[in-house]
């Protein structure tokens, strides 16, 4: 059968049969892919790139949450949209994600001037107000990328995360409820939100898809080491619990032709 693609880290393991990211498949080999590292004095001041509205971030809800094989992942369903942000309609929130590492200097996956941080989180949303599956234009998706650096005060928002990550250890662990949560309180403060790079590029996971409106916001999330140390304790690529869930990093794409905005 087709080996599944998996990241560096399971690729290296004895007799995984699992594709690592030079090999993945679909659009990853083109150009406008992504994680990029953002040279801020190069990106383009762009006076279009206005604050977003967040519609239904602050709703408090009990997010089912699980454990992909990939990643852990929240799914949003379709009550939370963004609009603003120079975006060309309304855009629903269909899940939250992570990437991150067991280093606080290699967890994420777009870097900015070189530095990357603990983990970075994705909220990715798809166009319009249905599920219009059918158009495959360059801006069908928008995340909204932060980066999350590690403090000494508990981020109390993510609490509900952390404490679910137990119950989805496995990829065949059934889906958790996580306790009440807004969206909105995971986030940083909102005026620290007018500050973004904004760039187009793909799903940092195949098939790679270049249609992607990235926006990676300049104010990072911070989480107490505890909390952060928890992703790589708890999560497991694997069913025999062999290897920890951690580098679920794609490696760096080239910019190529491509303009980096900030706001
Ligand atoms: N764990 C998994 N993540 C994805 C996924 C789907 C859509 C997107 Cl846009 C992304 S990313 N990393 O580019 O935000 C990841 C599939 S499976
Ligand atoms: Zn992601």
């Amino acid at each position: 059968m087709d080996e599944h693609w998996c990241y560096e880290i399971q690729a290296q393991e004895p007799n995984s049969n699992c594709k690592g990211p030079s090999e993945w498949p679909g659009d990853c080999q083109k150009t406008h892919q992504s994680p990029i590292n953002i040279v801020t004095k190069e990106a383009k001041v762009n006076s279009n790139l206005k604050p977003f509205t967040f519609s239904g971030y602050d709703q408090k809800k009990k997010w089912e949450v699980k454990n992909d094989g990939h990643s852990v992942k929240m799914m949003l369903g379709n009550g939370s949209f963004i609009t603003g942000g120079d975006l060309p309609a309304q855009y629903q929130a269909v899940q939250l994600h992570l990437h991150w590492s067991h280093d606080l200097n290699k967890g994420s996956e777009h870097s900015i001037d070189g530095k990357h941080f603990a983990m970075e989180m994705h909220i990715v949303h798809e166009k319009g107000t249905s599920r219009n599956t059918a158009e495959d234009s360059k801006d069908r998706n928008a995340v909204l990328a932060f980066m999350i650096e590690v403090g000494n005060e508990v981020n109390e928002a993510f609490q509900p995360l952390v404490e679910a990550l137990p119950r989805i250890s496995k990829p065949s662990s059934t889906n958790t409820t996580m306790s009440e949560v807004c969206l909105e309180d995971m986030l940083p403060k909102k005026e620290k939100l007018v500050h973004y790079f904004r760039y187009l590029g793909s799903l940092t996971t195949p098939t790679c898809d270049e249609t992607v409106v990235w926006t990676v916001f300049e104010e990072p999330i911070k989480l107490h080491e505890k909390q952060f140390l928890e992703f790589s304790k708890q999560l497991y690529y694997d069913e025999e619990q062999k290897l920890v869930m951690k580098d679920n990093v794609r490696p760096l794409q080239e910019l190529g032709d491509r303009q980096v905005f900030r706001s």
